[in-house]
């Protein structure tokens, strides 16, 4: 029974946007739904608040730059613009030397030090049951334990599609050794990617073309299963919301059922909400080839979403983009 909501931020006379000073780090409600188990992919509904996300766009608004991915290893990662010092561009060839766009976005850095930055990653690493710093808020006094993951975090890491514009089939996961060393904090086991500003859009999903769309029953394609009248009347069952294995038809709310069955498993883009995945087999640390996915072609409007990236091991400083970096462009 509160009317008395914090506000996150004031504005200013320039439009621009404050936090304010008594800004509390709280986490929404958000609820899990599991897509899949092996490989360890959940849907969360509400992860990112109406205010954070506004507040992040701010933040970042005229920080964005053509995103790089690594060369060589089409999309296999695209680090933060201000992370590891030299990245090749946002193209990559192939086995036959034809050089394509893996990436046409572009991304951005949030400040590790903002305060709302700050509070999702907690969030993000409480969400793994990795403990963040005993310091959420205001007080920045000391980083000396050794006993929080906070240092296993990237920065978080802002994508904007327009138009026209989509990021290739790829691995969060490193398959390039040389980038996942111990002294660089390792491999990427988990990825959650957000929904922070769909405007008008369509297309913009993201795809796991490996995954199975939770949405169609596991039976329901073996032949002579064939259910009739469901609407995309593909065979898939309407669950009513039960388990079984006839697929739940309320996943269509989140997951494109529009889909082809080749094409795995779509995820719509819907403000607020994250996928979370396990990018290394838990058996042997593995990179686990079914979280390939790519960001589809935004046909009309904008996307941004923001990835936020766990490590095995704490990165080193420099790759968590200390205060210096903070909001820097990459030039070429
Ligand atoms: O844009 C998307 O839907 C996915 C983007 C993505 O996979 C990434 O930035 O690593
Ligand atoms: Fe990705």
């Amino acid at each position: 029974d509160d009317g008395s909501q914090k506000p996150m931020s004031n504005t200013d006379a320039d439009g621009a946007s404050t936090i304010s000073d008594d800004y509390e780090c709280t986490h929404p409600p958000y609820k899990v739904h599991i897509v899949s188990k092996s490989p360890s992919v959940l849907y969360i509904t509400d992860f990112v608040t109406p205010e954070e996300r506004l507040h992040l766009q701010e933040i970042t608004k005229s920080t964005f730059s053509h995103s790089r991915v690594q060369q060589g290893q089409p999309g296999s990662s695209h680090p933060s613009s201000n992370s590891p010092a030299s990245y090749p561009q946002s193209s990559a060839r192939d086995s036959n030397g034809i050089l394509h766009a893996v990436r046409t976005s572009q991304s951005t850095t949030a400040p590790p030090s903002d305060p709302v930055v700050k509070c999702i990653s907690q969030r993000a690493l409480s969400f793994q049951g990795l403990s963040p710093s005993s310091s959420s808020s205001s007080s920045s006094s000391s980083s000396k334990s050794s006993n929080h993951h906070d240092q296993h975090l990237e920065p978080l890491q802002l994508v904007k599609y327009a138009k026209g514009e989509h990021y290739h089939y790829h691995t969060d996961w490193f398959t390039d050794p040389s980038l996942s060393r111990s002294s660089q904090g390792g491999n990427r086991v988990s990825s959650f990617f957000a929904y922070v500003k769909v405007d008008d859009v369509t297309g913009g999903g993201t795809n796991f073309p490996l995954l199975e769309d939770p949405s169609r029953g596991s039976e329901a394609r073996g032949p002579g299963e064939e259910e009739q009248g469901g609407q995309g009347g593909r065979g898939r069952g309407r669950g009513d919301g039960e388990n079984g294995d006839k697929g739940e038809w309320w996943w269509c709310r989140y997951v494109d059922c529009d889909e082809e069955y080749e094409n795995g498993l779509t995820f719509l883009p819907l403000e607020g909400n994250a996928v979370y995945w396990e990018n290394l087999r838990p058996e042997n640390g593995q990179g686990d080839q079914r979280t390939l996915h790519a960001g589809l072609p935004v046909t009309s409007g904008e996307k941004i979403g923001m990835n936020i990236w766990t490590r095995q091991l704490p990165l080193p400083e420099e790759l968590r983009g200390g205060q210096a970096n903070e909001g820097v462009k990459v030039s070429g």
